[in-house]
């Protein structure tokens, strides 16, 4: 068929420069394009029924006057898939109500793989950090995270508590949660629609009894599975850990989770970080839950996004 009569769709993005940047590349365009789908970048203070007749939206906008702006939008134009939407979207912009999804999915678990998430507790209150009685039922380590995970550079900067001194710096509102030690690998599973790729990450190595034992205070740590291998070793984290040799997930577990994940919570562009329990192989943890990550690190990311952009366009189920 020849581009002059084949049908073309158009899929709008609203997204943050530096997301644009790193998703919308010239490879994605192209890919898009040789298949009929043309990607347009949309204004977000301007009303968006005049930017075209749009097929699909896709966003990463959190402020009031977008969700506005996209609430209009799906009166008017109630057939065009708004992926996703904001109410759905909130849910993972705190580290609380993020887990809870995870904690009440009725999924049937597998014979052998377990899942579920470290035992945490949030603390509102400043004062309490330094009164000792924060942790509850709680042992150090644990790694303190800040509660609101709203994709600014604050939201992503932990540490590592290993004693009551170590509290001193912490500020509220935050999570406490367990530290697990899982052999220094995390599980990244990304999420498009019905695809699932799941791609080892580095991460913390694991604490001894001995290191419990002796280390003191508090270690900040941001955004480590974003480390080059150079970067990680120079910090010290420990030596140059090769990945190759770690055995991944059973693909149909993660797949099955995924699936279980992307209905209850009614999205469709996510990934979450999954640990291994090193005590138990068969036990994994998902730690974090991301809307709509770094794509372009994903294995195939072109073709994947382009069938999922396919799928939105000629109205295939979504959920
Ligand atoms: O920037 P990237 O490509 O590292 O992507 C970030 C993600 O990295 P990942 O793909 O999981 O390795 C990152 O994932 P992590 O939180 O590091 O697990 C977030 O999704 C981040 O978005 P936000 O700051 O939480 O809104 C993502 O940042 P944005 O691209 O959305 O700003
Ligand atoms: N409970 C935990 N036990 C061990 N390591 C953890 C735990 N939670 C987080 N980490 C480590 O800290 C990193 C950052 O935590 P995460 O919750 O994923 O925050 P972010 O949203 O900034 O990615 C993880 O990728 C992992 O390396
Ligand atoms: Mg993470
Ligand atoms: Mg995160």
């Amino acid at each position: 068929m020849s581009d002059s009569i084949q049908e073309r769709y158009l899929v709008g993005y609203a997204l943050a420069a530096k997301k644009q940047h790193s998703f919308i590349q010239p490879s994605l365009i192209e890919h898009s394009k040789q298949r009929g789908i043309d990607l347009v970048k949309l204004d977000p203070t301007k009303s968006l029924v005049e930017q075209g007749k749009l097929d699909c939206i896709i966003h990463k906008l959190y402020d009031v006057d977008w969700k506005e702006n996209l609430h209009k939008f799906r009166e008017k134009c109630p057939g065009v898939p708004v992926i996703d939407s904001p109410e759905a979207i909130e849910r993972l912009h705190n580290r609380v109500s993020m887990l809870e999804v995870i904690t009440q999915l009725r999924f049937p678990v597998s014979d052998s793989e377990r899942f579920g998430v470290p035992e945490q507790v949030v603390v509102m209150d400043s004062s309490v950090l330094s009164g000792g009685g924060a942790l509850g039922e709680l042992k150090f380590p644990v790694i303190a995270k800040p509660l609101d995970a709203d994709g600014s550079a604050k939201s992503h900067k932990m540490f590592l508590i290993y004693d009551q001194e170590g509290m001193k710096i912490l500020k509220a509102p935050i999570v406490l949660q367990e530290f697990v030690n899982h052999g220094g690998v995390i599980f990244k599973v990304y999420v498009v629609g019905d695809h699932v790729k799941c791609v080892k990450r580095r991460s913390l190595p694991d604490i001894s009894e001995e290191k419990i034992g002796t280390s003191k205070g508090s270690l900040p740590f941001s955004q480590i599975s974003n480390l080059t291998a150079q970067e990680d070793k120079n910090k010290e984290y420990g030596e140059d850990r090769s990945l190759e040799t770690v055995e991944m997930p059973p693909s149909s577990f993660l797949t099955d989770l995924a699936k279980a994940m992307r209905e209850s919570m009614g999205l469709n562009l996510f990934n979450f970080d999954v640990i291994r329990d090193a005590r138990d192989a068969n036990r994994y943890l998902i730690i974090d839950i991301n809307y709509f990550p770094g794509y372009a690190k994903m294995p195939s990311y072109e073709p994947v996004l382009t069938e999922f952009f396919w799928d939105m366009v000629t109205k295939k189920k979504h959920v």
